[in-house]
């Protein structure tokens, strides 16, 4: 069985894992140390005060350490994914990435564990002796039927919340979807016939679920590798296989299958075959969810059976059916209340909100989130996606809520509106904020040209953007250097095919591009034999007459050489935009507390209010294209106010150039960054500001400040820059800095094609 796992797939994963360092996680501290006093206050001696106090109140360890957030992945690697039992070692990047997803998705920390242990006694003694460090344990990809007996004696002994995600996260992820199958096709749980292939920790606790949820077990027909699971058959059973065995001469997964309703896989790649499909029931629901291959993939499932409800495990097939749905959620609100359990009542609870968010319509909020394309509930959308905002807010109340009502929540969520809020805030601070962008991307992709399209970093992102459909790469370069390197990094994109070429050495087009170049500047100095020379020797010129005259829609350049250099034929050749007074440029920061824009970081040394009033507009309708409602904070050193000289008061008049020209932008100023950046500090010296929550634009007031301030949090922070995204010209065009990576001209091609998307 291929594993359908492409070659450059196989190839992007190693990289990604190994560059630039290896693995995808890291432990970060939250407080600072930075003098005598703090090592003192974080170490010994102060720390004894603190450690005396969980010593005398063992509760307190909630309050004074991170265990309330953090959540141990453990894993023998016994059953990891489809692979089967490959190691602990081997586990590792699963886990890893379960943490990553922890993190992402939900804001948890998490340590992942493997450890050498294959007998339950041994796992559960290693796994209930952690319980003084963490909040929760997440049980990962040990295989059945160990598995219940780990997990049982683990919920017996500990309490905290223990979950074996394998089991419980994929039965409730599988119901939910039913659910909304049974509602599409008018059938009831009740009555339908349930096969499944596996009889592994997923199959085995989601036909339990499945049972307390009314579906009926003389319907249930399960199969693994010695076929079907008959009373009487001894090979490979098991107490939890047995209590599905069913009294019948059937033996193959073949003939169990006729007149089924929905087939659940939870086995291994390719087992199902489209024949079997052909005797199903009328509209069935077929689930392969076997991981990474499916047990069938959906587009033969499809042929054999059109009339099918289809899901996979996979992320780039619709309806994913997935724990990551679930387990970031399910702690999330299992943690907050502080819950000593996750039991059936919470399992229900996440069960019912999964499968009435995918029946909701969704609002304003969540099509941005989708990048305006609104997933409309139907057989191609029984479930939500991951990347769903709203998984959160639904999940973690509901989850802290049945905790509260079935007794187990240690600290019941007092406030449940003030909880949505802060779940919210880590929605928006979350980095998710280039989703929206990648989906408009996709829904109109556009042609791109970059210049510099010889170097590594441009080809893997070539790569990236045609596998994902962002856009058609156009790029700049020797053909043959091109076709050497793609083999050299083993990408799989290739000329003509997937992107095109520009040859600056043989085109046919030269001669068009020097006359068009001398027609636009030959008045600036260009003349006819430099224009010859340009357009052979320099990227960004070509790159930019091919938008000027329509062969590309958009460019990037810059990945060498200066900004300011690219910037001089950006505005020779595809000039400002027509109204504006000049180009200036938007730099986005992801960060750990959100997405910041600043301007103006790149082009004008010291501009006037005017410039800057002009630049907070442009930065502001740039910023809409994210889903995020802009708020522009004008920053000085000056707090509203507190000082009269010229810098303050150019950042004064732009508050009034910019009140009189966008009446209904949120905007304020001139303020201290941390008046801009903490609303209870601007609280103080202005409770009266039109200004609410923190600003997203930092519109700086001149080209130092907005440099070193970028550069700074950049460094600092470590945050992700994004951009520069350049305002202002006649047509997109953007100059990214030489220590863009091959992840950053993705977004940046994203962010580009979107607004090509609008001219
Ligand atoms: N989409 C999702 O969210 C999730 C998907 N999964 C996937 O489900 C599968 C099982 O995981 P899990 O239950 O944790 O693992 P287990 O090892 O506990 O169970 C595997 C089960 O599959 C059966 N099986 C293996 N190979 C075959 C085969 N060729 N034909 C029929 N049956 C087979 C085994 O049979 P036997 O009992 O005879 O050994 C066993 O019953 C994996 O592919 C995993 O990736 C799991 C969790 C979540
Ligand atoms: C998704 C998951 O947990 C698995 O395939 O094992
Ligand atoms: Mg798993």
């Amino acid at each position: 069985m291929a594993s359908y796992i492409s070659d450059d797939l196989r190839s992007g994963a190693m990289f990604y894992h190994r560059m630039p360092r290896p693995g995808k996680l890291e432990i970060q501290p939250t407080k600072p140390l930075a003098n005598q006093r703090d090592l003192a206050l974080a170490y010994t001696p102060g720390v004894a005060a603190v450690c005396e106090a969980i010593a005398a109140d063992k509760p307190l360890v909630s309050e004074l350490t991170a265990r309330q957030n953090l959540v141990a992945v453990v894993s023998n690697g016994t059953a990891v994914l489809g692979l089967g039992n490959i190691g602990p070692e081997a586990s590792k990047p699963v886990m890893e990435g379960k943490a990553v997803l922890f993190k992402k998705f939900a804001g948890i920390d998490v340590f992942d564990i493997e450890i050498n242990a294959l007998e339950p006694d041994h796992v559960v003694s290693v796994v209930a002796a952690l319980e003084p460090t963490f909040g929760g344990i997440n049980l990962e990809d040990i295989k059945a039927p160990e598995c219940f007996e780990i997990e049982t004696r683990l919920r017996e002994k500990m309490n905290i919340p223990v979950f074996h995600d394998d089991q419980h996260g994929t039965a409730i992820i599988v119901a939910a979807a039913i659910v909304n199958a049974l509602h599409i096709g008018g059938k009831q749980l009740s009555d339908v016939k349930i096969v499944t292939s596996g009889a592994g920790a997923a199959a085995i606790a989601t036909l339990n679920l499945l049972l307390s949820m009314g579906a009926a077990r003389e319907n249930i027909w399960v199969t693994d590798i010695e076929g079907v699971v008959y009373e009487g058959r001894e090979k490979l059973m098991d107490p939890y296989k047995g209590a599905f065995a069913q009294k019948t001469d059937a033996r193959s997964l073949a003939e169990v299958i006729v007149g089924a309703d929905i087939f659940i896989g939870l086995s291994a790649g390719g087992v199902l075959k489209p024949e079997m499909l052909k005797t199903m029931g009328e509209r069935p629901l077929i689930m392969a969810l076997a991981n990474p291959t499916p047990e069938i993939m959906p587009d033969l499932a499809r042929e054999a059976r059109p009339d099918a409800m289809i899901c996979t495990g996979r992320s780039d097939f619709p309806n994913q059916v997935n724990n990551v749905l679930c387990f970031p959620f399910i702690f999330r609100g299992a943690l907050d209340a502080e819950a000593t359990t996750i039991n059936e009542e919470m399992k229900v609870a996440v069960v019912n909100a999964i499968a009435e968010l995918a029946r909701e319509t969704p609002s304003d909020v969540v099509a941005r989130a989708y990048g305006g394309e609104t997933p409309v509930f139907g057989p191609n959308s029984l479930i939500p996606s991951p990347f769903d905002p709203r998984l959160i807010l639904r999940i973690a109340p509901a989850v802290a809520k049945a905790a509260m009502d079935s007794g187990v929540a240690r600290r019941p969520i007092a406030d449940f509106d003030a909880y949505l809020e802060q779940l919210d805030r880590f929605v928006f601070r979350s980095g998710l904020v280039m989703k929206p962008i990648f989906t408009l991307a996709k829904q109109a992709p556009k042609r791109v040209i970059y210049a510099e399209g010889e170097d590594e970093r441009i080809l893997r992102a070539a790569q990236v953007v045609v596998e994902e459909g962002l856009a058609r790469p156009i790029l700049i370069g020797r053909p043959s250097v091109i076709e050497t390197r793609l083999q050299r990094f083993g990408l799989s994109i290739r000329p003509g095919q997937d992107f095109d070429l520009i040859n600056p050495e043989d085109d046919p087009r030269y001669r068009d591009y020097v006359s068009t170049y001398v027609e636009r500047a030959g008045r600036r100095g260009v003349t006819p034999e430099l224009a010859r020379t340009l357009v052979r020797t320099t990227p960004t010129v070509i790159a930019a007459l091919a938008v000027l005259r329509g062969d590309a829609d958009t460019m990037l350049c810059g990945v060498e050489g200066r900004f300011i250099r690219h910037l001089r034929h950006i505005r020779t050749i595809i000039g400002i935009a027509p109204g504006v007074r000049d180009v200036a440029a938007l730099s986005m920061l992801l960060t750990s507390k959100g997405a910041f824009f600043l301007c103006d970081t790149q082009v004008t040394l010291d501009p006037s209010a005017e410039d800057l009033a002009e630049m907070a507009q442009l930065a502001a309708a740039h910023v809409k294209r994210f889903g995020i409602e802009p708020k522009v904070a004008l920053l000085s050193h000056s707090d509203f106010g507190s000082r009269d000289d010229a810098s303050a008061t150019k950042m004064r008049d732009t508050l009034e150039l910019l009140l009189e020209r966008a009446p209904g932008l949120m905007v304020d100023g001139e303020m201290e960054g941390d008046s801009a950046l903490v609303p209870e500090m601007r609280e103080r010296v202005m409770p009266e500001s039109r200004l609410q929550g923190v600003a997203n634009i930092l519109v700086m007031p001149n080209l130092d400040a907005a440099n070193i301030g970028y550069q700074m949090v950049k460094v600092f922070g470590d945050a992700l820059p994004v951009g520069p995204i350049l305002l202002g010209t006649a047509r997109p065009a953007h100059i990214l800095t030489p220590s863009v990576t091959a992840r950053g001209i993705v977004n940046m091609t994203a962010i580009a094609v979107v607004e090509a998307q609008g001219c």
